[in-house]
C-alpha cells in the first residue's frame, strides 16, 4: 500500500491536516500560499477517509507535502456507546500514538430547552465535550481522570479531530474542554484548536465555546489576548483555600485569594461573565455556611454558579465521596440566589449510565463495546455546518 500509493509506511509519525501550525508552517516553507488551509479543511470535513492528493484547486507543489506529511485524520472512533435515554454519546478515540481518549455527545433541543428523544433537521443543537490531554496531573480528588496521572498532551489537530468525529453523528455547536485533561495545561494546542474551530469551514462562534479550568492563574492572565470572546469556566469547588486544597492538590499551586484576583483583573478588561462550576459533595463543601462564603468570594465579579452534582466515579480517593442529596443543592442555590442575588444553576446530568458525565472519563478499555456501523453513518446535512 505504501509504495503503490506513495504514502509513507504506517509507522512513521504524520501530522493531522488540522494541526493548523505545522501545516501552515510547511506550506510557508514550501512558498504556497495559507489560504489554501480552509479548502483542505472543508474537504477532509466532507470526506474524513479521503486521499489528500484528492483535493481540487492546490497549488502543485501542495501535494507532495501533503502526502509525505499529512493525514486527513490520525485518530479513528473505536467506539461509540449511546446512554440510554439517547441524550448522549460517548466515543472512544485511538490517537495515532495507541493511546485512547473520549469525547462526549450531549443533545438537546433548544426550542423545547430539553432534549425531547425526537431529532429533526436542525432542530437538536449538540454540546460536544473534548478531552485535551490524554489523563491529568492536577489529581482532584473526586474526578476520574486525576486517577490516570498525566499520560500526554494532545495536538491541537487530535482535538480538532473531535469535533470532526461528532460532526459525523450531531449537529454540534457547542464545545467545552470538560472532558479528560487541563486544557490550560495543554495552552498552545488549546488555543490553535480553537482557532481552526472558530474559523472557516467550521465558523462555530467563539461564544459557543467554553473553557474549563482548574485555576492555572498565568494562562487565565493570557486567556483573554488568545482567545477572545471564549467563555472561561472556573471549576472553584470551594469557597476557600483549606477545603480547596483537601479536594484540589493544585489549590496549592494556584492560592483561591490570587486566583480570584485574576479573574477580577479578566474580567474588568473584557466584562465577559464567569461560569463558576461547584461539584456538590456530601458533608464537604455542601453546608450553608459554604453557600455563604462564596456568596461572599464571588461578590466583586459577575459570574454565573453552576452547581455540579457529584458522579460517582470507582476507584482511588474519589470513592470516598457521595453526592449531595438534592435537597441540600436546592438549598445551597436558594441562598446564593436570594441572599446574594446570583445566578445560579444545578447542571443536568447526563450520560451517568455510560459514565460520560463530567469527571467520569477514564479510558477502561475492555468495557467497550465495538462501534455499530449504524452509529457511524454520518448526517450529511449535519456536516454542512
Ligand atoms: C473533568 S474536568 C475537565 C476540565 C478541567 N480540567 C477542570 O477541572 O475544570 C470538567 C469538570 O468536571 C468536574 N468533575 C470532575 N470530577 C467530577 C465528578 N466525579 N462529578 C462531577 N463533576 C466532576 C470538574 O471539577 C470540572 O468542573
Ligand atoms: S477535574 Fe479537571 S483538573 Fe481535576 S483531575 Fe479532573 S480533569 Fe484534571
Amino acid at each position: 500500500m505504501s509504495v503503490a500509493s506513495g504514502r509513507p509506511p504506517v509507522r512513521m509519525a504524520v501530522r493531522s491536516v488540522f494541526d493548523a501550525g505545522a501545516l501552515r508552517s510547511e506550506f510557508e516553507s514550501a512558498g504556497i500560499s495559507t489560504k489554501f488551509l480552509p479548502l483542505i479543511w472543508r474537504h477532509a470535513l466532507d470526506n474524513p477517509n479521503c486521499d489528500l492528493e484528492d483535493v481540487p484547486s492546490l497549488p502543485s507543489a501542495a501535494y507532495p507535502l501533503l502526502r509525505d506529511k499529512f493525514r486527513t485524520m490520525t485518530s479513528s472512533v473505536a467506539s461509540a456507546v449511546d446512554s440510554a435515554d439517547g441524550t448522549t454519546t460517548k466515543l472512544l478515540v485511538r490517537l495515532q500514538n495507541g493511546s485512547y481518549i473520549e469525547a462526549v455527545i450531549m443533545r438537546y433541543d433548544t426550542r423545547l430547552g430539553k432534549y425531547d428523544g425526537k431529532p429533526r433537521p436542525g432542530g437538536l443543537r449538540s454540546t460536544l465535550c473534548v478531552s485535551s490531554q490524554v489523563g491529568c496531573k492536577m489529581g482532584c480528588k473526586f474526578c476520574a481522570t486525576g486517577t490516570m496521572g498525566f499520560k500526554s498532551n494532545l495536538s491541537s489537530g487530535e482535538i480538532v479531530e473531535q469535533l470532526v468525529h461528532a460532526l459525523r453523528l450531531s449537529n454540534i455547536r457547542n464545545i467545552v474542554f470538560m472532558g479528560m485533561g487541563e486544557p490550560l495545561n495543554n495552552y498552545s494546542a488549546v488555543v490553535e484548536a480553537v482557532k481552526v474551530v472558530t474559523g472557516s469551514p467550521f465558523q462555530l462562534s467563539p461564544k459557543r465555546i467554553t473553557i474549563s479550568t482548574v485555576g492555572i492563574i498565568h494562562a487565565i492572565n493570557k486567556f483573554l489576548g488568545d482567545l477572545p470572546n471564549v467563555n472561561l469556566a472556573v471549576s472553584l469547588h470551594a469557597p476557600d483555600q483549606e477545603t480547596r486544597c483537601q479536594i484540589m492538590p493544585a489549590a496549592r499551586a494556584f492560592p483561591i485569594s490570587r486566583l480570584l484576583d485574576s479573574l477580577q483583573v479578566y474580567q474588568k478588561t473584557c466584562g465577559q461573565k464567569i461560569f463558576i462550576e461547584y461539584i456538590m459533595l456530601d458533608g464537604v463543601n455542601d453546608q450553608e455556611q459554604h453557600a455563604h462564603q462564596l456568596g461572599n468570594v464571588l461578590e466583586p465579579l459577575k459570574v454565573v454558579v453552576n452547581l455540579i452534582p457529584f458522579n460517582p466515579v470507582g476507584g482511588g480517593t474519589s470513592s470516598h465521596y457521595k453526592a449531595t442529596p438534592s435537597q441540600t443543592v436546592l438549598s445551597f442555590q436558594k441562598i446564593l440566589r436570594g441572599v446574594y442575588n446570583i445566578r445560579t444553576t444545578v447542571r443536568q446530568q447526563m450520560g451517568q449510565d455510560i459514565s460520560g458525565a463530567c469527571g467520569q472519563l477514564v479510558v477502561n478499555l475492555p468495557l467497550r463495546r465495538p462501534l455499530g456501523l449504524t452509529t457511524l453513518l454520518p448526517d450529511i446535512e449535519d456536516l454542512r455546518i
